[in-house]
């Protein structure tokens, strides 16, 4: 079941591909936040370029909007390398991943966007490929086939996950370094917004933006994408683009005071009102919200887990006090939650 008023985590249609690209940092000191990766990065990145080698392969893992396509593509401009983008989806046989290997010329960068959904055949033959850059192709049909060795150029593979449990673990030890990136602090998501709103010629005031920055669910695209529905609300109700503005654009798009949107809130309330608060697991939660698991998993969850409204056990996924405050809802046992309810 997909919810149409479901502000969308992944770019949907050209304009908001167009919108993204338009407000992608270019560098990594236009990147905000993720202060340790990119320190990381900084590096890893000088120290191959003083050894004039490439760099050892990056693994960019975290939920969907914090930065991952963004940073491989500020590894190209920091390396000045070229970069070639495909997925994991599109890499279905081995085949397909032969193709792109062996065009590669010297030093290119191969970003793999959800590289846990490569097939199989696909993942062992990367595995060789990023240890020996070299693969082996198989030439001819039944007992005749041979393998045939071909050298490949170095190459700096670039993965991006959001479901880094998910890659087995020989492919998880060929790369040199995985970037885990976190949420977004309020203040950090107020400079990503600042500088969106700077460069879409938008005023917008610092209470507007402090108010966007702690409904946008510690996700830059959320925040760029929220500030886009404040500004059309001011456009259209020809306001201000303020606090007030926010808060009305915001209701009616669904996203509450703590961010949580319209899927966030229905799994808090499977869990709290058919589930008793938990403990269940997070399968059963997405099927009793009819999403897919996958989602729950990498999208919704890291969120409330992150908000302290879900913790983690060992027997499956709890609701917090502050999860039954949220909604407004007695306690199990009717005691009445601590805490403010905090929704509009
Ligand atoms: N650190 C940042 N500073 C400024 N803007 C950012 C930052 N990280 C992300 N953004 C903005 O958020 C948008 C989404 O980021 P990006 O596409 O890199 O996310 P992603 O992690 O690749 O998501 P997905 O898992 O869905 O592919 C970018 O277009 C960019 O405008
Ligand atoms: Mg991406």
């Amino acid at each position: 079941m997909t919810d149409v008023s479901r502000i969308p985590e992944s770019p949907e249609s050209e304009a908001e591909i167009a919108f993204e690209g338009a407000l992608r940092p270019a560098n990594l000191a236009e990147f905000v936040g993720q202060a340790k990766v990119r320190l990381q990065l900084e590096l890893l990145l000088k120290a191959a370029a003083m050894q004039s080698r490439t760099p050892d392969h990056i693994l960019l893992a975290g939920p969907p909007g914090l930065g991952k396509t963004t940073l491989a593509l500020i590894v190209a401009e920091e390396t000045g390398q070229p970069i070639r983008l495909t997925s994991g989806p599109a890499l279905q046989h081995a085949g397909d991943l032969a193709a792109v290997l062996s065009s590669l010329v010297p030093g290119e960068l191969l970003f793999i966007d959800e590289i846990h959904r490569m097939a199989r055949t696909a993942e062992e033959m990367l595995y060789l490929a990023m240890e020996d850059f070299r693969i082996d192709i198989m030439v001819g049909k039944g007992a005749g086939a041979t393998s045939v060795p071909l050298e490949l150029a170095p190459f700096t593979v670039i993965g991006a996950t959001t479901r880094a449990g998910l890659l087995p673990n020989p492919l998880r030890d060929r790369f040199g370094f995985t970037a885990h990136l976190e949420f977004y602090e309020d203040g950090e998501l107020e400079r990503v917004l600042a500088r969106a709103a700077r460069l879409l010629d938008l005023r917008v005031d610092d209470a507007a933006l402090a108010e966007i920055a702690t409904r946008s669910r510690g996700t830059p695209r959320i925040a760029n994408r929220l500030l886009r529905r404040v500004r059309d609300y001011a456009l259209v109700h020809e306001t201000d683009a303020d606090e007030q503005a926010v808060q009305h654009a915001l209701l009616v798009y669904d996203v509450d005071a703590l961010g949580l949107d319209r899927l966030d809130r229905a799994v808090l309330q499977a869990l709290i009102d058919r589930f008793a608060g938990g403990p269940v697991g997070v399968r059963s939660l997405a099927v009793s919200v009819g999403e897919e698991a996958e989602t729950v998993e990498s999208v919704v969850e890291p969120f409330l887990v992150r908000t302290g409204l879900v913790t983690r056990t060992q027997r499956g996924r709890v609701a917090t006090q502050q999860a039954y405050a949220h909604l407004g809802r007695a306690l199990p046992g009717g005691a009445v939650p601590q805490g403010p309810r905090l929704d509009i």
